[in-house]
């Protein structure tokens, strides 16, 4: 198990980066840590494989301390990999020297194996021959997760390990590597933006903001219970609305000074509901997302036709409040 207790962290004379992060983890169990850009959601992967000092705190694993290059020549915990935003594979040897790079070679026909599924988990099977050199942005990405899977760490670290891919590959690469994570019990911790890597490939979410801890839970409670707005916000479209206007508009009493958080999907047009005006129309595919206003007050909502007449009649279906 690796536990992160009262971690604080800053670089010499900066302000603190992180502060009073606390949170574990299970063997076998897959982490995203999400938070906007610069919330310290790369340093506190860098943190976790000792690639910095804690300032304050302490970092377990199996019960034993992780430490940072005071401690230790080469940096970096050894039953753990860490694939950063910069990928740093050698241009002068192929794809498949990469990702062997770390592995034995006593035993040659297994090093093979382990470098042909590695380069099969994150669909690059096809380039083993070819030089780094010749390769796009996310496929070097591609190469150095392969890479990192080929060791078989005990927990592999992933710094947005997305992020140069289109929707399809990442979408196929999402499942292929939650597949592999789950069938060596490999614990599985990574930093990204996207709401639907978090929700839909994690067991435990965490989430960051100015170098807090926000909420840690699983993504089902993180959705339906967002600790605040900001965490609201990560997930996609909401409503915001204040006592008052649940209220006077749809008679619905909650708290003074909490918010209530709608999703779009629990407002419904419906005869008999309140009048709000059409403010924009966005195509999504598979329906709309239409803004209503009334007054100063937004709802957003989705709708299977385009709504051609303006106004139109809302409920709220289900909310949370939240108290900031
Ligand atoms: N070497 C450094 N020296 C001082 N401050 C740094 C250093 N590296 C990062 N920071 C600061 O630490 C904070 C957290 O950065 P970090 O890269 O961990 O955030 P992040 O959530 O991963 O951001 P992003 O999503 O943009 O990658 C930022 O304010 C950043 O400016």
């Amino acid at each position: 198990m690796l536990k992160i207790h009262q971690l604080s962290f800053q670089y010499p004379s900066s302000k603190k980066i992180l502060e009073g992060i606390d949170f574990e983890v299970n063997k076998g169990e897959i982490l995203s840590i999400l938070g906007e850009s610069g919330s310290g959601k790369s340093t506190l992967v860098r943190l976790i494989y000792g690639l910095e000092d804690v300032s304050d705190g302490e970092i377990l694993y199996q019960d034993q301390f992780v430490t940072g290059p005071k401690h230790n020549l080469v940096p970096g915990h050894p039953l753990m990999k860490f694939v950063p935003q910069e990928f740093d594979l050698l241009n002068s040897i192929t794809v498949g020297e990469n990702v062997g790079k770390y592995l034995s070679n006593f035993n040659l026909p297994l090093k093979k194996e382990n470098i042909e599924l590695a380069l099969e988990t994150v669909n690059m099977q096809e380039f083993i021959h070819v030089f780094p050199s010749q390769l796009s942005g996310g496929q070097r990405q591609r190469v150095a997760i392969a890479r990192a899977i080929a060791t078989q760490p005990e927990v592999l670290l992933l710094d947005e390990p997305y992020s140069h891919l289109d929707q399809p590959l990442k979408f196929e690469l999402r499942k292929k590597i939650w597949n592999w994570a789950k069938a060596t019990n490999c614990t599985l911790i990574l930093t990204t933006h996207d709401v639907n890597d978090a929700l839909g490939f994690s067991d435990q979410i965490l989430i960051l903001k100015e170098g807090n801890q926000i909420q840690k839970a699983n993504p089902e409670t993180i959705r339906n219970f967002p600790q605040n707005s900001y965490v609201a916000s990560l997930l996609g479209e909401f409503s915001q609305l204040n006592s008052t206007d649940m209220k006077d508009i749809f008679g619905i009493e909650i708290p003074e000074n909490e918010w209530a958080i709608v999703y779009p999907e629990e407002v419904e047009m419906k005869n008999q509901g309140i009048e709000f005006d059409i403010t924009d129309v966005r195509f999504r595919g598979r329906d709309y997302l239409v803004e209503g206003m009334r007054g100063s007050t937004k709802l957003a909502f989705y709708a299977n036709l385009k709504p051609e007449n303006s106004p139109v009649q809302l409920r709220i279906s289900n909310y949370r409040t939240v108290k900031d």
